[in-house]
């Protein structure tokens, strides 16, 4: 039985999802409906991607019983609204990063999905990749000896990006790439909360993160630097520094399908998409999916490679950052 998937919100990155799961065998993955504030992007949408329904508002969606788990590809100002909405109607969710604007937020969400008993993972579709799931098999060995610095940069120039910009479109490096950096460096420390957090950043006129590094410091003198920035591009790489050698994922490390273990190069490549992406690597999505789906058939609510409490920590150190350089939403005093 195929796993039926109802999208919320007919935008960039749900188009990208809907070109990942064709490239899954059908019998597995199927994409029921999507819904759009606008109905007529909603048909616009499921006419080019062979959706055989399509509904005008989110409620719509969160009273289909048709479907198995709902994929929320809205802009993170709205995850918590169209979170709640879903979960609250017993839907499973897999809900775009970052997963809410704030920890409060988050919790909210994950006490929701607690309550109604049902399926939440935030998609930080990373760690669903073959290179990342490589790092925890080389970590887990001690390949490298003792780690003791990790280091992530991801800069993405795109100040000519409304969301990115927009203090009101929950803008900023932070939550929209600073948070792959951050959930790798906790990735390797195993979901170990930092002992202290170090951020410094460069705001833009919308009051907003333009460029930011952080430094994180951990148990036994084990350290991480990250750096993160919506106007210069950076190597988009990250390295994990042992005591015996080093990992390094080459960018872009959000997305990777390139892995180099003391200066030995493997490939891990993607399929070619069908349509048009809007993102990098954007096939890549399909392993999440195929997380998910795998999750559902064991019954579990939540996955073990993003965990609810690990999402909650990530928001939390993000939280911290925003406090130090000095970025604040309208939804941090609701
Ligand atoms: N995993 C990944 O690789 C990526 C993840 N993302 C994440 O996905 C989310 C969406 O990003 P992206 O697809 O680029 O965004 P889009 O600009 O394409 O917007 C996505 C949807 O959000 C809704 N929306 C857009 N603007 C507004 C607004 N002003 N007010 C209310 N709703 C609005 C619309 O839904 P509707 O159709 O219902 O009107 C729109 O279709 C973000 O949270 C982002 O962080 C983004 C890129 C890559
Ligand atoms: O998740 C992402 O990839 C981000 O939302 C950015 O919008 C962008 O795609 C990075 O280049």
């Amino acid at each position: 039985m195929a796993t039926r998937w109802g999208l919320c919100g007919a935008g960039k990155i749900s188009n990208d999802f809907s070109v990942a799961l064709k490239t899954l065998p059908p019998g597995d993955h199927q994409i029921a409906v999507v819904a759009s504030r606008s109905l007529e992007r909603a048909q616009e949408f499921a006419k080019r991607h062979g959706i055989p329904k399509a509904y005008g508002s989110y409620e719509e969606l969160a009273s289909d019983p048709d479907i198995d788990i709902v994929y929320v590809g809205v802009l993170h100002t709205q995850h918590w609204k169209v979170g709640l909405l879903f979960l609250k109607a017993g839907k499973n969710v897999l809900c775009e990063k970052p997963f809410a604007m704030n920890s409060r937020q988050v919790q909210d969400l994950v006490a929701a999905a607690k309550r109604n008993d049902v399926f939440l993972m935030e998609a930080i579709w990373s760690r669903c990749f073959p290179v990342h799931a490589e790092v925890r098999r080389l970590l887990a060995e001690e390949a490298v000896g003792e780690v003791k610095l990790v280091k992530a940069y991801f800069g993405s120039p795109q100040l000519h990006i409304p969301r990115s910009v927009a203090k009101e479109l929950g803008g900023g490096a932070l939550l929209d790439i600073g948070v792959y950096c951050l959930q790798f460096v906790l990735m390797v420390f195993r979901g170990e909360r930092p002992l202290s957090i170090q951020a410094s950043g460069v705001l833009l006129d919308s009051g907003v993160d333009e460029s930011v590094v952080v430094a994180l410091k951990f148990s036994r003198n084990r350290i991480a630097f990250c750096a993160f920035s919506i106007s210069a591009r950076l190597p988009n790489d990250a390295v994990i520094c042992g005591t015996k050698g080093s990992i390094k994922v080459l960018g872009p490390m959000h997305c990777p399908t390139t892995l180099v273990v003391n200066d030995k190069e493997t490939e891990y490549p993607l399929p070619e998409p069908s349509l048009p992406m809007n993102f990098t690597n954007s096939t890549g999505l399909r392993y999440e999916a195929e997380e998910v789906r795998q999750c559902l058939l064991k019954g579990l609510k939540e996955s073990p490679l993003m965990p609810l409490a690990e999402s909650v920590l990530l928001t939390e150190v993000m939280d911290e950052i925003r406090k130090q350089v000095g970025v604040v939403f309208s939804q941090d005093s609701q």
